[in-house]
Parts: C-alpha cells; sequence; structure tokens
C-alpha cells in the first residue's frame, strides 16, 4: 500500500514512477469508498487523480501554488497533501470541506467553489512573486467548462499580454456538470481529434504510397517539411497560442509518466504555458464514466451497483421538481416563454423543458453574466425569459441585474435555485445574501414561495409581470399547503394570512412559513396563539399588513432564510420605522435569520436549527418577543 506511506507531497516524491498507476489506483479506491458514504463531487474527481499525482511529483507545494478551480476535483490533492487520515470526514460538520480551504491547509491557497477564477488568482500570485523577486512556480488547473466562464477568459488575455511565468492546465472531459456546451467545446474537440491535420496526413501518405511508387520516399521528406510547416497553421492549440501562451498537448491526462516528463520538460520555460491534458470524467469506476452527470455530484451510493442508497422517507417533489414541471405548463400555454441555465440544466430542473422546448432553451455555459444580459435581450425583444441559477452563482451577475434588466425595467424572471442553506458544500454555496442584493434594487419585485402552490402562482404571476422578478427557493422538499389553509391569488405586494387572531405576530418567508407553522402549534399547545402571514414578498413588502398586526398584536417576529442584513426584517423594520411607530412604541419586534458570517458545511436541517431557523428557534423567539 503506497498510499499509507503519504503524508506530504514529499513522501508522494518517494514512489518510483513505474509504481505511481497503482498508487493511482489506491487514491481513486479511497476516493470511491467515502464517497459512496459521505456523498461529494465524485466523477471529476477521479478524473483528475493522475494530474493530482503528477503536478504534486513535480511541483514543490505549498511553496509553488497550485489553484484548482472550482475544487470540486482537488479529493485525490487533499489526499495526498496530508489529509488522507481526515479524508472519512469529507462534507461532514467539522470534517474536511469538499472543496479546497485555506483554513484546512497551507496546501489550499484559497477557499473555492465558485467556477473559472484560478487563472486570476493564480495570475495575482505570479504577479506579487515577480514583484517581489521570488521564485515560486504557479500552476492553475482548469476544466473544459470552467474555461468557459468569463473571468477565465479575462484572465488568460491579461496573462497573455503580460507574459509572465505560469501554468495554466487545461483540463478537458467534453463535459461541464452536462455535456460542455459552445462554440469553445467544439474547438478543444477538434484539437482532441484534429480531423483537419489527421485528415491531410492519411491522404498525403496514402497518395505517396499508391501513385508514387519508388519515387515516394523522396517525395515523402518533402512532404513531411511541408507537414511541418501545415502543422504551425493547424496545430492544436493556435487559439492559445494567439492569446500568448506556449501550447502543449493534447496529452494523455492519466498517464503518470508522460504527464511527469511533460511538466518536467516544460516547467522550467519562460512566459505563460498551458498544458491540454485530456481526462475521463468518472475514470475507473465503471458507473461514473458511464453516467457522468449522475455521478457529478452524487449522495451516497452502493459501490458495486452503482446505485444510490434508498432514501431514509418517501421522496418528495423538490422546488426545483416543483419549478421544472410548472415552467413548461407555462410554457405549453405561452410560447413567448424562453428558459436560460448557466451550465446547471440538470441542478436547476431544465433538462426535460430542454427537450421539449429546444428552440426556447439556452444553456449559455458556465456564465451567469452573459445568462443575464441575454436574457435581457430576449426580453426586450418581446420573449418572457426565466433564467434559472443558483442563489450563490447569481452573484456574479449583479451588475447585469442592475445595468441591463432593472434600468431598462426589463420582464426578465430570476429563478434562485438553491436559495438559503445547501447544506454540505458550505460557504461557497450557501445562496444567503440574493434578498438582501435584490431587495434595493429599483423596479425588482423579489419572492419566495412557501410551497407548491407557491411556487406555481408565483411563475404563473412572473409571466404577466412587464416588470423584473426574482423568485427565490431553497433546496430540498417542497411542502404541500397543508389542508386547513387556502391558498389566496398571488397579487403584488400582497401577504397572505394563514393564522389570524394572535397575541402576537410571526412573519415568515418562503422556506420558513412551513416551519412556522410547526412554531404556531407549539406556541398553542401552550397556550399562546399566534398570527401567522406568508409574507411573499419581501419586495415590496405588504406595509399596510405590517402596520395593521405591529398595532394588533403585542410583539412581531420576522424569520427568514437569508442574511439579516439588507433582508426581509431589515425591510419590515424600514416600514415601521418610515412610519414613525418604532420610535414610538416599545413593542418587541424580532428578526430571525442568517447572520453576517461565511456559514459552513453541514446537514441542511443541523445549520438552520444552529440559527434557530427551525420550529422550537421562532417559538422561542416569539416567547422571548412576549416577555414569557
Ligand atoms: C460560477 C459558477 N457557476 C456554476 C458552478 C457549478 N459548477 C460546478 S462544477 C461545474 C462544471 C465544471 O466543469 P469543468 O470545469 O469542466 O470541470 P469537470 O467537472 O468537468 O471536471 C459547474 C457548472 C460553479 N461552481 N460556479
Ligand atoms: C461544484 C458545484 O458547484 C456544483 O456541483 C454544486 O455542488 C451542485 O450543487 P447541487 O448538488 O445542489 O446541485
Ligand atoms: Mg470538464
Amino acid at each position: 500500500m503506497f498510499l499509507e506511506t503519504i503524508r506530504s507531497p514529499q513522501d508522494l516524491k518517494k514512489i518510483p514512477r513505474d509504481k505511481l498507476p497503482e498508487l493511482a489506483a489506491e487514491v481513486r479506491s479511497r476516493i470511491i469508498g467515502v464517497v459512496s458514504k459521505t456523498g461529494g463531487h465524485l466523477a471529476s474527481s477521479l478524473g483528475a487523480v493522475e494530474l493530482a499525482i503528477a503536478v504534486h511529483y513535480c511541483f514543490q507545494a505549498p511553496e509553488d501554488i497550485i489553484i484548482w478551480d472550482v475544487g470540486h476535483q482537488a479529493y485525490a490533492h487533499k489526499i495526498l497533501t496530508g489529509r488522507n487520515e481526515r479524508f472519512d470526514t469529507l462534507r461532514q460538520k467539522d470534517g474536511l470541506s469538499g472543496f479546497p480551504c485555506r483554513t484546512e491547509s497551507v496546501y489550499d491557497p484559497f477557499t473555492t467553489g465558485h467556477s473559472s477564477t484560478a487563472v486570476s488568482l493564480a495570475f495575482g500570485c505570479a504577479a506579487a512573486r515577480d514583484l517581489r523577486e521570488t521564485h515560486e512556480k504557479v500552476v492553475a488547473i482548469v476544466g473544459d467548462g470552467a474555461l468557459t466562464g468569463g473571468m477565465c477568459f479575462e484572465a488568460l488575455n491579461h496573462v497573455g499580454h503580460l507574459g509572465k511565468d505560469m501554468l495554466v492546465i487545461l483540463n478537458s472531459n467534453d463535459m461541464a456538470i452536462a455535456p460542455s456546451v459552445g462554440a469553445l467545446s467544439t474547438y478543444l474537440n477538434k484539437i482532441i481529434s484534429r480531423p483537419i491535420y489527421n485528415r491531410f496526413k492519411d491522404a498525403r501518405d496514402a497518395f505517396l504510397k499508391q501513385r508514387l511508387g519508388r519515387i515516394g520516399p523522396r517525395l515523402q521528406k518533402l512532404a513531411d517539411k511541408f507537414e511541418e510547416l501545415l502543422k504551425g497553421l493547424i496545430v492544436p492549440g493556435i487559439f492559445f497560442e494567439e492569446m500568448g501562451f506556449k501550447y502543449f498537448g493534447p496529452l494523455d491526462g492519466h498517464n503518470t509518466t508522460l504527464l511527469i516528463d511533460t511538466l518536467q520538460n516544460i516547467s522550467h520555460l519562460k512566459g505563460p504555458l498551458l498544458l491540454h491534458v485530456i481526462t475521463k470524467k468518472g475514470k475507473g469506476f465503471a458507473p461514473a464514466e458511464n453516467q457522468p452527470v449522475r455521478f457529478h455530484g452524487t449522495t451516497c451510493f452502493d459501490i458495486a451497483s452503482g446505485e444510490v442508497a434508498a432514501p431514509e422517507e418517501k421522496p418528495q417533489a423538490s422546488f426545483t421538481d416543483v419549478f421544472s414541471a410548472a415552467l413548461q405548463a407555462l410554457a405549453q400555454k405561452d410560447k413567448k416563454i424562453a428558459a436560460i441555465t448557466a451550465a446547471m440544466p440538470e441542478g436547476t430542473g431544465l433538462t426535460s423543458f430542454a427537450k421539449v422546448f429546444p428552440e426556447r432553451f439556452f444553456d449559455v455555459g458556465i456564465a451567469e453574466q452573459h445568462a443575464v444580459g441575454f436574457a435581457a435581450g430576449l426580453a426586450r425583444a418581446g420573449l418572457k425569459p426565466y433564467v434559472a441559477v443558483y442563489s450563490t452563482f447569481l452573484q456574479r451577475a449583479y451588475d447585469q441585474i442592475v445595468e441591463e434588466v432593472c434600468l431598462q425595467n426589463l420582464g426578465v424572471v430570476l429563478c434562485l435555485d438553491r436559495a438559503g442553506i445547501v447544506g454540505e458544500d458550505g460557504p461557497t454555496h450557501h445562496g444567503m445574501f440574493d434578498i438582501s442584493y435584490l431587495r434595493h434594487l429599483p423596479n425588482m419585485t423579489v419572492m419566495a414561495p412557501a410551497d407548491k402552490e407557491d411556487l406555481e402562482a408565483m411563475l404563473a404571476f412572473a409571466s404577466e409581470c412587464p416588470t423584473p422578478v426574482a423568485i427565490r427557493y431553497p433546496r430540498g422538499t417542497a411542502p404541500c399547503r397543508r389542508e386547513n389553509f387556502a391558498v389566496a391569488p398571488v397579487r403584488q405586494g400582497r401577504a397572505e394570512i394563514l393564522l389570524d387572531g394572535g397575541v402576537a405576530t410571526i412573519l415568515a418567508l418562503g422556506s420558513m412559513v412551513d416551519v412556522a407553522v410547526d412554531a404556531a402549534d407549539i406556541l398553542s399547545r401552550e397556550g399562546v396563539r399566534v398570527t401567522l402571514v406568508n409574507a411573499r414578498f419581501a419586495k415590496p413588502i405588504d406595509e399596510g399588513l405590517v402596520l395593521k398586526l405591529y398595532d394588533a398584536t403585542e410583539a412581531l417576529v420576522t424569520v427568514e432564510e437569508g442574511v439579516m442584513a439588507g433582508g426581509f426584517g431589515s425591510g419590515v423594520l424600514e416600514a415601521l420605522r418610515a412610519d414613525g411607530r418604532l420610535f414610538t412604541s416599545a413593542k418587541k419586534v424580532k428578526c430571525l435569520g442568517l447572520p453576517v458570517s461565511f456559514i459552513t458545511f453541514g446537514k441542511r436541517k443541523d445549520l438552520l436549527k444552529q440559527y434557530g431557523l427551525c420550529a422550537e428557534g421562532i417559538a422561542a423567539a416569539v416567547r422571548e418577543a412576549l416577555g414569557r
């Protein structure tokens, strides 16, 4: 067992080169064993095992800086950099992060999770190195999916211009989460298969053999020279060469000897280098090789069959499922509806929309900024675009939301999935800032559905709304409306009263409504009756109702699954302050939500509980506000 001997990359370097494939097999089996129990980003990490071995074999981390883009493929890197013993704790609270993490290891120069950042980060390190006159190497490892992100292009442009020493390793597997899309992906495929060059070579060989007989060998020499010239014109990677990089490859990214030889040969070269390696997503585990999308990010599974472990409870439709079905139903009736994803058709629930309405579906690649700008164009030209994107990734497109959507007052619908605590992906992925970053924007309406019925109604409401709308919903199950509560029609800026006549009011937003219903039950068993409001709108807030209930009840508690600063509760306080009531009354208003801090990874339910966003937490807040 080689793996047991490795505590750091120094130990890795002691292993003979010809034994590295055995080490790779051990690392793979360790990754599969752990991820089968913890869940995680399996397929990408399996594809980058040899790459991690080769990079750590050739470079001197942590002095040399190695940055994995996104970081979801870095499990082998973690295992080889002193974290093998703790690897079983992957993505568990207080365990190892699923992504590179600055506070976890000196071998992780950055905490990452969002795509297309590595070249910028690496280039910053390279530029600083040159100013400090030190000599560390800087390496950015970027996937073909990540390469579609604008930030990556901006960085390549800058690197090529300034020409500093650094290495970009492009890990091509023809996949983002879904199959890669875009002209660049087509270009990379051309490089890999080299059809023009190969066709030329085959035709030339055949011609020389069949037609020229004995004078062939002399001509062959001439042709070889010509071929070299021609190769210069159609050489793979000419795009990167023109951008100012020396291009090497494409290489088999699973051949450790080839990778190490090449890295050692090129790493002393000056200027920006780009090494293109070809890998297989899911390499070494047949179920993941065959279903890379399914195993991109997986829950626990059975290693022998590759089957996902049966859920403990009966599976219920998620908010994503509800969104998926409802948008399709709307699109059947309204031909103006289009759907846009930034490389996440499965995660956002748009896969079946893409099949049913291929001409109205757009996967723009990992390009959230472009997704929003593109949607603005569609809306301006008379379509009704729904941009389905995770809350955390929409942060990228803030300026496009402000300038291209809100300032133009266009009817773009932003559908923010994974809004709130996402769980095991942790701080890079929790969608906790969106209410705050959207609520202050002119012309923007911000909604959050309490349940399945609300989401369906809000999507329909948005289809009629000529101005910008954002609908945020969390990861996980969408509750159905409870039997004793009717569903009021969705009207702009109007909340819905679920329980009336209480001594205190709970104003709950989105995912917190169902939890607040349970809190109301707890309190009612204690003899405390509450008025419960499904706020529906974070902007505009139903100010009339807020003021009315402030007067009518003894205390007010707001609850939201988002950061409190600038959030829904802040909006309620702003309404009370603007009206002057906050200054003239001693009534207690209590806001529940997430603090202004980066929240770790762990189970969604546990993390919500930690911040009082559970039935008992809400009940306790009401008791406190009432002074009981
Ligand atoms: C800004 C941003 N948008 C979307 C994602 C979601 N995401 C994570 S990995 C990934 C695909 C990355 O593809 P690639 O870089 O080719 O890596 P591979 O999974 O193929 O190894 C996507 C879309 C993200 N992490 N960050
Ligand atoms: C690495 C990354 O950003 C995605 O793979 C993300 O982890 C997907 O999250 P979901 O599992 O919630 O779709
Ligand atoms: Mg890829």
